[in-house]
C-alpha cells in the first residue's frame, strides 16, 4: 500500500540551526498521526517539507507516492494546510472565508456552493456562518480554518498546532471536528501538538520528536505500556530526559530505567 506521506533522511538546516536532523517517517491513508514534541523540536520543518512549502531534495518526501521534491503543483492538490498562524480574514463572515478558500483551490464553479456548505456544517458552524468571522471565539476560528482547508476536499489534511491557545472546551470541540471527518471520508490527516494527552486520546500513532529526531513511533497504548503504564507525557518525559544523541539509550534502556525508578518508589 502506498503511504499518505513517506520520509527518508530528511535533514534542514537554518544557518547554525539544524531544525530536522534526518528523519524517516511513514504515514499510512487514512490515519491520524500526532508529530510530537516541544517548541523547537522540528514539527513545522517537518510538515512544512511535506506540503511543498519548504524546498526539499528529489526522494526524501512523498505524498500519496508523488515526489515532493518533483511533483510540488501535484502534491498540492492533495493537501489542506492549516498553519499555526491564523488564516481567517476577521472582516468577512464565516461563509466568505470559506467561499475564498473554494475560488483559490479552484473548486469548480459548479460545486462551490455545496462544497462550501458541506464545509461549514461538518465543522458545526452552520447557524453562525453569516456572521462576520471577528465575532467568533478561538475555537470557531479554529473550526472555520479547518472548513477553509477541507473545502478542497484533500486527501490529506495537515495541521499545524490546531489547538493551541484555546481553551479544554474548544480544544475538545476541535478534536471532536477533526474525528468525525476523518470517520465520515477517511481522509488521512497528519497533525502536529505538544498537547500530549489530545494526541494521546485522539491520534492512531504518534511519533515523539525531540531535537530535531524522532525518538520513537507507535500507538500511545504501546508506547504507554513500553514505559510500564502512565501517560504518553511520561512516555515523553522518559525519552527526552535521556540523552537522545547517544545512540546506546534505545527503547530497551528507559523501559529498563522506568522499571528501576517504580521498584525504587
Ligand atoms: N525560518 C527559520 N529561520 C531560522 N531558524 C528557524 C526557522 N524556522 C525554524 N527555525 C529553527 O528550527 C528549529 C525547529 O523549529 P520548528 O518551528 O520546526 O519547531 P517546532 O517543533 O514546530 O516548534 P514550535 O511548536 O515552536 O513551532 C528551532 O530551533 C527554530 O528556532
Amino acid at each position: 500500500m502506498t503511504a499518505a506521506v513517506s520520509v527518508r533522511g530528511l535533514r534542514y538546516v537554518f544557518g547554525e540551526t539544524v531544525a530536522v536532523d534526518g528523519i524517516d517517517l511513514d504515514v499510512a491513508p487514512g490515519e491520524i498521526f500526532g508529530l510530537l514534541g516541544p517548541n523547537g523540536a522540528g514539527k513545522t520543518t517537518t510538515i512544512r517539507a511535506v506540503t511543498t512549502l519548504l524546498p526539499v531534495p528529489r526522494d526524501t518526501v512523498s505524498v500519496f507516492g508523488l515526489d515532493v521534491g518533483r511533483r510540488k503543483m501535484a502534491v498540492r492538490r492533495l493537501i489542506g494546510y492549516v498553519p499555526q498562524l491564523l488564516s481567517a480574514d476577521g472582516a468577512l463572515t464565516g461563509r466568505e472565508n470559506v467561499s475564498l478558500f473554494a475560488r483559490l483551490y479552484d473548486v469548480p464553479r459548479r460545486e462551490r456552493v455545496a462544497r462550501v456548505d458541506e464545509a461549514i456544517a461538518a465543522m458545526g458552524l452552520t447557524e453562525a456562518a453569516q456572521r462576520q468571522a471577528s465575532t467568533y471565539s478561538g475555537g470557531m476560528i479554529r473550526r472555520l480554518e479547518l472548513a477553509q482547508a477541507l473545502v478542497s476536499s484533500p486527501q490529506l489534511l495537515i495541521l499545524d498546532e490546531p489547538t493551541i491557545g484555546l481553551d479544554p472546551v474548544a480544544r475538545a470541540g476541535v478534536w471532536e471536528r477533526i474525528t468525525q471527518v476523518r470517520r465520515e471520508t477517511g481522509m488521512t490527516v497528519l497533525v502536529t501538538t505538544h498537547y500530549m494527552d489530545e494526541a494521546e486520546h485522539s491520534c492512531d500513532r504518534v511519533a515523539l520528536m525531540h531535537r530535531g529526531r524522532i525518538g520513537v513511533v507507535g500507538t500511545p497504548a504501546d508506547l504507554i505500556e513500553s514505559i510500564g503504564g502512565g501517560s504518553l507525557d511520561d512516555v515523553f518525559r522518559a525519552y527526552a530526559e535521556g540523552d537522545w544523541d547517544d545512540e546506546t539509550k534505545g527503547f530497551r534502556n528507559v523501559r529498563q530505567t522506568r522499571r528501576t525508578a517504580s521498584r525504587l518508589g
